[in-house]
This record gives C-alpha cells, structure tokens and sequence, in this order.
C-alpha cells in the first residue's frame, strides 16, 4: 500500500487550493526518494438544509476526502480560509465526524500543519490556524509549524507565520502568492514529509 501525507483543504474561491497544491509540491520533493506520496483530499460544502447530500464525486477539482483517507495518512496538512479568525465550517464539519478515528486513536503520533488564507494582513491568520490545532490536539497529532531558519519568515511582507503557512489574498481573493509566501507553503510540506517519515518508520509514540 502506498504511504502518502494527507493535504485535506476546504477552498471556496481557490486561494487555500493554491497553497494546498504548494505544499503537496513540497511534501513530495522531500517525500519522493522515501516512497511518500502527497494525496490532496477537500471537503463538501455544508448547505442550510443539511439534509441535501452532494454527489460523492465532485464535479471538478480533488475528490471529497473519506475517513479512510485520514485513517491511513502518515502525516495531515489542515488548510482553510480565514472566516471571522477562525476555521471554514465546511472543514469543521467534517471534522467533527471524525470521532470514530479519535475513538480508536488512529490519528495519534502522527504529525501535522495547519496554513491559511486571509483577505487582509491582520485578518486572524494566528487565530484560525491555532482553532485548527484544536481537534488535532484532541485526536493526539504532533503539531508542527514554521522555524524562523527559513528566511522567508523574517522577510515577508504578506503571509507567513511561525504557527504555519498563510497567503494574504487582497479583498476580491486575487492577489498572487508572493514568492516568500510560496517558498513557505513548499517549505512546511516538505518539513511535514521529513518528519513523518521518521515518524513512521519507528514504533509509533502513542
Ligand atoms: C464569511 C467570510 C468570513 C471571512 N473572514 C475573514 C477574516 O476574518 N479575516 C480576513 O482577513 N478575511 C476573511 N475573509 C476572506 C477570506 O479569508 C479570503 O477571501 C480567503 O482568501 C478565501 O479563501 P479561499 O479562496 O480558499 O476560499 C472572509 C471571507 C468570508 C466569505
């Protein structure tokens, strides 16, 4: 079976998309030569009727993820836009079924990243990626963020934080990634692949 890390986003406009993709990037630069594959997953919307079901396949981009997808991951990059300084619902949404993985631990000792994409500069990046620690804490995840060795994070003039990677996208969600906020996102996924590896290959720290 293949071993791969886990990017699991929610995007409404495509901004938190781009940066997911730059991080798989990352994750399979360094995770390539061990045999770890970046699997990029999103999530459904959540309608006002929560009755309606969306198809299981969605009509364009990464499929829906699946518990499976998250069971079985090596390592989780959390992604979501900013709203009101905290976590997409969609996202939360679908972490909040996952209690079946918390009751059997599966997600324990594994490593994980959060990142973020805010309209503006002072929008709650810090806010929303520590609410996506939450659950992660909860289900036993090894938390990860940036280290300030990466000069990209001294530098910046737009997005990029110590508590993981963000992309400041103007008021229409237009604006291009800078090239500090790309190197980042590319930089924590090729971290986060580091890291799970070693993590799996040893006994797992429950
Ligand atoms: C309901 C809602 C709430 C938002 N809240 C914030 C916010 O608190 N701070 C901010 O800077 N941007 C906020 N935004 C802007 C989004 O975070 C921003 O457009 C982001 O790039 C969207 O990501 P996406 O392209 O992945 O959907 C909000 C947008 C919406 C729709």
């Amino acid at each position: 079976m293949s071993r791969y890390v886990l990017v699991l986003y929610y995007s409404k406009y495509g901004t938190t998309r781009q940066m997911a993709h730059l991080i798989a990037e990352g994750i399979e630069q360094e995770g390539l030569p061990y045999g770890l594959e970046a699997r990029i997953r999103t999530v459904p919307e959540i309608a006002p009727v929560t009755t309606v079901q969306a198809p299981s396949v969605p009509l364009e981009g990464e499929l829906y993820c699946e518990l499976e997808d998250l069971r079985q991951c090596a390592g989780l990059a959390l992604g979501s836009p900013t709203r009101f300084g905290n976590m997409a619902s969609p996202l939360k949404y679908f972490l909040d079924q996952t209690s079946s993985l918390w009751l059997a631990g599966d997600l324990q000792g594994k490593p994980a990243c959060m990142f973020t994409a805010t309209g503006t500069m002072h929008g709650g990046q810090e806010s929303t990626l520590l609410s996506m620690m939450n659950p992660l804490l909860h289900h036993g995840m090894f938390l990860m963020g940036l280290p300030y060795a990466h000069p990209a994070l001294s530098s910046t003039q737009r997005g990029g934080t110590p508590y993981g990677a963000s992309y400041v996208t103007g008021p229409s969600h237009d604006q291009p990634l800078t090239t500090e906020e790309k190197n980042l996102c590319l930089a924590q996924g090729r971290r986060l692949a580091k890291l799970a590896h070693i993590l799996t290959g040893h006994e797992r720290i429950q």
